[in-house]
């Protein structure tokens, strides 16, 4: 004989409230049902730049193709103030008002690389942390023609944060960029 059904809810939010606002996060208690109908809460950060009906941001996947060669991926070097340290990255940032996701991604390859691509590719927009915070992202796959007179000696728009291009030469043994054959 079969057990009868569980009794089950839609989960769903029951109100929000913002615990401390700045000029770039908030943080919120979320009070929601979850699958079994209990009331709960759960401490939320969330971005106060997100556009109606858009990601926060994209992440930039960009290979750079020249002749004679190898395809590399450009990735930038910045200091993060929230890790206290460098990192190295894909470029990345937020859509702007109005902005499709792929307008944003050449936008912000250019700012941060100099590189002028063309975008070959996009994600559906996904969720990195979904535990902390509603933030989204779409990855926009990106080529760019190396041998573009405009793209052979790339200049960065941004030199406010000190972002730092590292492109992948030959070497298969460079662990921070990865090389396609
Ligand atoms: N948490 C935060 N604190 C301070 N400034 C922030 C911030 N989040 C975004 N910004 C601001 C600083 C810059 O004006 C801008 C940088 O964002 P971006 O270039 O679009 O993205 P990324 O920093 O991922 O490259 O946004």
């Amino acid at each position: 004989m079969s057990s009868p059904p569980k009794p089950t809810t839609i989960p769903h939010i029951v109100k929000e409230e913002v615990i401390a606002s700045g000029k770039w996060l908030k943080l919120e208690k979320t009070t929601y049902v979850d699958p079994v109908g209990n009331t709960r809460t759960w401490e939320t950060t969330k971005r106060t730049t997100r556009q109606a009906n858009a990601a926060d941001g994209v992440g930039i996947i960009a290979l750079l193709k020249r002749t004679l060669h190898k395809d590399c991926v450009v990735m930038v070097k910045q200091f993060r103030p929230p890790m206290g340290c460098y990192t190295l990255e894909f470029p990345a940032g937020l859509i702007d008002e109005n902005e499709s996701a792929e307008i944003a991604a050449l936008r912000e390859l250019k700012e941060e690389t100099g590189y002028k691509g063309e975008v070959v590719g996009v994600t559906p927009v996904t969720c990195l942390d979904p535990g902390l915070s509603n933030c989204t992202t779409q990855i926009v796959m990106v080529n760019i023609n190396g041998d573009d007179l405009e793209n052979t000696n790339p200049t960065q728009q941004l030199g406010k944060f000190g972002v730092t291009l590292l492109e992948c030469y030959e070497s298969r043994t460079c662990f921070y960029c990865t090389c396609f054959s």
